[in-house]
């Protein structure tokens, strides 16, 4: 396969079937998906709900392995990669260092406070202690988490703080290539601006995303381009 150096993702023909044990029925999650990714583009899918958005994704954080397709994504440290063919060893390294997954669900760490989850995924880029401790803080400040919190264990946040939580530790990570399985979900207004200008912000420090996003409204002027995944092409 020929690979152009403006490509940073290309999914070609891929299609996920699930099969429920219980019943023996097959679901087509996705069919012959086909999306070439530009290098600091940020494209929105969007579709009705089971349109299968949210098993792109997770076939490319490999979440979930697709039965055919490919999916080539142009690595700074292995070069083109098919994420479909690549090492477990290989996928462990491209989540810690070039790939990152936010969704609405935070996974939560047995011990560690909200301030902590944030220098650990400073640290896990290769930050130093004294870094992660300034963009900790930056970012739980720019996402208004009372500082209350930060010393304290999330399991008692509430949904929107532990969202909050969740997009502040992904993004202090600068990933490479960012997927985003509608983050917003249940935020209000003000926090989704928050959201939406440290998007901004990624943009411009050339950050490639691919999202997913309910509320319309908000991909507006935000993405350059739109997948759609009813008529398996671009949104005029
Ligand atoms: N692990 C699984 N096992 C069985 N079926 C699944 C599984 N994951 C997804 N599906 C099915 O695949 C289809 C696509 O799901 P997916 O979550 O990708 O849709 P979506 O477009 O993201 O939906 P929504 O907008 O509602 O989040 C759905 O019909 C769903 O029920």
């Amino acid at each position: 396969m020929e690979h152009n150096e403006q490509v940073c993702l290309q999914i070609c023909d891929l299609s996920k079937q699930f099969t429920i044990y219980n019943s023996g029925k097959t679901i087509h999650a996705c069919q012959h998906v086909s999306l070439t990714l530009n290098k600091g583009e940020f494209i929105g899918i969007t579709g009705k709900s089971g349109s299968g958005k949210s098993t792109i994704l997770k076939g490319i954080y490999r979440t979930n392995l697709p039965q055919t397709g490919e999916i080539w994504y142009a690595s700074e440290k292995y070069g083109w990669i098919d994420l479909c063919q690549a090492t477990e060893r290989q996928i462990l390294y491209l989540r810690r260092y070039e790939i990152g997954y936010v969704s609405q669900f935070l996974q939560l760490m047995p011990r560690t406070t909200a301030r902590q989850i944030v220098e650990n995924a400073v640290l896990e880029r290769g930050g130093k202690a004294e870094e992660a401790r300034r963009e900790a803080e930056a970012i739980l400040l720019h996402f208004e988490l009372d500082d209350s919190l930060w010393d304290t264990y999330p399991n008692t946040f509430s949904g929107g703080e532990k969202l909050r939580l969740n997009i502040a530790s992904a993004m202090v990570k600068h990933p490479r290539l960012l997927l985003l399985d509608e983050p917003t979900a249940s935020l209000d207004q003000h926090s989704k601006r928050k959201v939406r200008d440290l998007i901004e912000l990624l943009k411009q420090e050339g950050t490639t995303m691919l999202g997913i996003f309910h509320d319309l409204e908000f991909m507006e002027n935000l993405c350059d381009r739109r997948y759609n995944m009813q008529s398996g092409a671009m949104d005029a």
